[in-house]
């Protein structure tokens, strides 16, 4: 059946849960808190301990056993928990005969308590091993990818992300591999407001955007954190992939450095720009919309000097540090750090800490280079890792110095590229 013709009947999940409660005065009801604790009612959105509103009396509260036990007699209650409740029954000396009375206690449960996995569970075919079970999310979006053995039911399992989680108004799904040049998802809207456009906050700063123009990853966040916090004021950023700023602005702004911002989309741009103003940051954040390689050679080019790059393209980033080879002249100190995201694949024995090291050392053909960190950033798939390698340009990578006349005085002294 297709997922439109299905209707998701929220009756099915319609159960009552048998428990037994004890009657307690309500001034011993921490101490059973205490006490009974993993034998008491485990269930999301109910409480183990509530008002009585069989008796209504304030001086009662309902005591209700973990949904494991069953018998009125309490018999399959440890022996331990039942000499408790003997004990305190002693200690209050009441000649309530309400008061430590056992009785049945049911709970009606339903589509609205049930967590999203449940529900999966329930509504998909058993034949279906691995329900869906995170997602990510960007502002009000819900970005999830559904395996092919669920999409028959893709609306649906949309329609309870939403029920399910009150901050997500809509839910997209991927389609297809991204292996687009901006790094954009292809997507499609499976249920809720077909509105892409992000309004977010991540760490105090906003970022607006519309997500199927630009790319964004919120599994970043820490890292988009993590980096900006070596830099200092003293610092000149350039960030040769910076998509919608999440590097970029925290630098600015945390530690109050300037930044050139570039990047290739120009959607990516254009919301870059509105983002540093957005954040206040246009004192000291410049923008561009470069190829990457084009953005340094321009900075060198315009004697805009910079201390620290950032290049967050893994899949292809430690290509395009071969732009430096051979880039800076003699006069140029310090050199940049570099700070280069890579996926490091790895199946081999060599550790992934040396393979990331090691792509560098080949692109640059050289091997005395200073690493200073191989951070590892996050998972990505099994034996599939992301890799931030930070490393100091070698010194024999400066372009040497060129006479560009016969004059052997220094103040006559030019500088060319090799
Ligand atoms: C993985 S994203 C990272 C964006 C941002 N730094 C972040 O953390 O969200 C890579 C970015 O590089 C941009 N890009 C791709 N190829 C490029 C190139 N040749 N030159 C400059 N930017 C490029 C994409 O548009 C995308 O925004």
């Amino acid at each position: 059946m297709s997922d439109s013709a299905l209707k998701l009947d929220k009756t099915i999940f319609e159960k009552e849960i048998h428990c037994v409660s004890i009657r307690v005065p309500s001034k011993c009801a921490n101490k059973f808190m205490k006490n009974f604790g993993g034998h008491l009612l485990d269930m999301k959105k109910f409480k183990p301990i509530v008002e009585d509103n069989i008796i209504k009396n304030n001086n009662y509260r309902l005591l209700i056993l973990n949904q494991k036990y069953k018998k009125l007699d309490l018999s399959d209650l440890p022996k331990d928990k039942r000499d408790f409740i003997f004990q305190v029954q002693q200690e209050e000396q009441s000649a309530d005969v309400e008061l430590f009375k056992c009785e049945p206690y049911n709970i009606k449960v339903g589509y609205d308590s049930m967590p999203a996995e449940e529900v999966f569970r329930k509504i998909l075919p058993e034949s279906i091993k691995e329900v869906p079970s995170s997602y990510e999310q960007v502002g009000h979006i819900a970005h999830i990818n559904l395996k092919d053995d669920v999409l028959p039911y893709k609306h649906i399992i949309g329609q309870v992300i939403i029920d399910k989680s009150p901050s997500v108004k809509t839910v997209v799904n991927k389609v297809g591999n991204i292996s687009t040049q901006f790094r954009e998802f292809h997507m499609e809207v499976l249920a809720g407001e077909n509105d892409l456009n992000v309004d977010m906050n991540e760490h105090g700063f906003r970022y607006k955007f519309d997500y199927s123009k630009v790319y964004w990853n919120s599994r970043l966040g820490t890292e988009h954190q993590r980096l900006p916090k070596l830099f200092n004021k003293d610092d000149i950023v350039a960030d040769m992939f910076a998509g919608v700023g999440p590097f970029a602005i925290p630098a600015s702004k945390n530690a109050k450095c300037a930044v050139h911002a570039n990047d290739l989309n120009p959607n990516s741009y254009e919301y870059l720009k509105q983002n540093v103003k957005l954040n206040k940051v246009e004192k000291l954040v410049t923008c561009y919309n470069m190829d990457g390689r084009e953005f340094i050679k321009h900075l060198v080019e315009k004697e805009i000097k910079f201390t620290q790059v950032i290049m967050n393209l893994p899949a292809s980033a430690v290509e395009f540090i071969d732009v430096f080879k051979g880039l800076f002249t003699a006069e140029y100190t310090p050199l940049p750090v570099i700070h280069c995201y890579t996926f490091i694949r790895n199946d081999q024995e060599e550790s992934s800490e040396s393979l990331a090291k090691q792509s560098v050392r080949d692109v640059l053909g050289v091997n005395d280079i200073t690493f200073t960190s191989v951070y590892n950033v996050r998972n990505i798939a099994p034996k599939k890792d992301m890799y931030c390698v930070s490393f100091k340009l070698p010194v024999n990578h400066k372009r040497k110095l060129e006479l560009t006349d016969t004059q052997e005085s220094s103040d006559s002294k030019k500088l060319k590229p090799q």
